[in-house]
């Protein structure tokens, strides 16, 4: 359907002040949220071209592979080096593009400071985790890296966990900037809070939110919480941490001026430490999918069976990694790809099909605005070869996972 609203008064923004007021109301009243719960089989607005109504598992049944055959790859011989020993085309597509993009030797890596570790630009890892489980893996997915920024997406979580919706929205916003993901100069009085959480000052801001009684055990909150999403423990990189709170000027101005507006209470090296803690904080491009698959999973991890975060949250971190999540390059993303994602600094990417799988892409070369650059080109492959956008038209999202199911062996 389409919905419309007609009343002239304007509120905040220069939006319809009762249009707003209507809209969040059905949104809420009927789950029309795109990502509301996102394991759902039958989901409004997930339409198979064909039916007048949402599939169901019945109608999926039988569409099977004939329909599905043709935009995919063929299988062209058995091959076993997934994950988990899966062999599909979907295995070989991912080792397909992974031929295809490491010659790319475009962008340059992080370093916090020079010389500080060794990062070798032709480090390239793809992997898949679908709700089933499913390990599909190619190249160095298991080479440890940083996870940096992409565990903003999972503060995020915490905070909400902790705090509660309602008063986290009164301290960080959720609109995106368009600016760079440590960019100082959105962070004024006027704004009353952080434009969101996942640029710089809105994830100190939101790091600020976690709760526990000193640092440690604020630290091993989050560390326990990346356990739940991963299904293992996690180490933070203690000379990375030493070096980002040692050369990370911007960060410390930008929590300073948090602080000099009321935006973030008590110690100021307290919050930026265990902000740059859970920046350093090593994973790998399997553990990144898992965490993926997890949120595609409703906020249960499919390797464990572990409730990570409650499931009302899981809309709210995929609605600002839908929006905000790609840096100043989020709108772009949504464009060409059109599904939920975050990268880090480190090289990471990570990237939810909702209700499907989890997906990350690792290669440290990033461009301008710190995005990997390999990994933009997989995901806008991936997206376009099959069908991934959650607005596009000719696919059923969840005929996806249904293709997969059918057509590994
Ligand atoms: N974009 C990132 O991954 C940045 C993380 C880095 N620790 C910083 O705060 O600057």
């Amino acid at each position: 359907m389409g919905i419309a609203v007609f009343s002239p008064p304007l509120g905040e923004h220069r939006k319809s002040e009762r249009g707003v007021k209507v809209f969040e109301e059905l949104a809420e009243r009927f789950n029309l949220h795109v990502f509301h719960g996102v394991s759902q089989e039958v989901t409004v607005g997930r339409c198979e071209r064909g039916f007048d109504r949402p599939p169901r598992r019945s109608d999926r049944a039988k569409l099977g592979n004939k329909t599905l055959s043709t935009p995919y790859l063929e299988t062209e011989e058995e091959r076993d080096r997934s994950g988990n020993g899966i062999h599909s085309p979907f295995q070989d597509f991912l080792e397909q593009l992974h031929q295809k993009y490491l010659p790319l030797r475009d962008g340059t890596p992080y370093l916090s400071e020079p010389d500080l570790v060794e990062i070798n630009p032709d480090w390239f890892g793809i992997c898949a985790v679908t709700v089933d489980g499913d390990v599909y893996a190619v190249g160095d997915y298991e080479q440890p890296f940083l996870i940096q920024s992409i565990s903003k997406v999972f503060a995020y979580g915490m905070a909400l966990s902790d705090r509660g919706r309602d008063y986290v929205l009164q301290k960080v916003d959720v609109e995106p900037t368009g600016d760079a993901y440590n960019s100082i100069v959105k962070v004024e009085e006027s704004s009353k809070r952080p434009h969101n959480p996942m640029v710089n000052a809105g994830a100190i801001a939101t790091t600020n939110l976690i709760l526990g009684n000193s640092p440690a055990k604020r630290l091993n909150r989050v560390l326990e919480m990346y356990k739940r999403f991963i299904g293992h423990k996690v180490f933070v990189d203690t000379p990375t941490f030493v070096s980002e709170q040692h050369c990370g000027d911007r960060n410390w101005a930008i929590s300073y001026l948090l602080r000099n507006f009321g935006m973030i209470e008590g110690s100021i090296s307290e919050t930026l430490d265990l902000y740059l803690q859970q920046c350093s904080a090593i994973v790998n491009c399997r553990d990144l999918a898992v965490m993926g698959a997890t949120l595609a999973n409703d906020g249960i991890n499919p390797m464990t069976g572990t409730r990570a975060i409650a499931a009302p949250y899981v809309r709210d971190l995929l609605s600002v990694m839908y929006t905000c999540g790609m840096y100043d390059f989020a709108g772009a993303w949504v464009y060409n790809v059109g599904f939920p994602a975050k990268s880090g600094v480190g090289g990471g990417i990570i990237a939810v099909v909702p209700g499907q799988m989890g997906i990350a892409v690792f290669s440290p070369p990033l461009d301008k605005r710190g995005n990997s650059v390999r990994g933009i080109k997989v995901f806008e492959e991936l997206s376009q070869r099959f069908g991934l956008h959650i607005f596009d038209p000719t696919t059923s999202v969840d005929t996806f996972l249904q293709w997969m199911r059918e057509t590994r062996t």
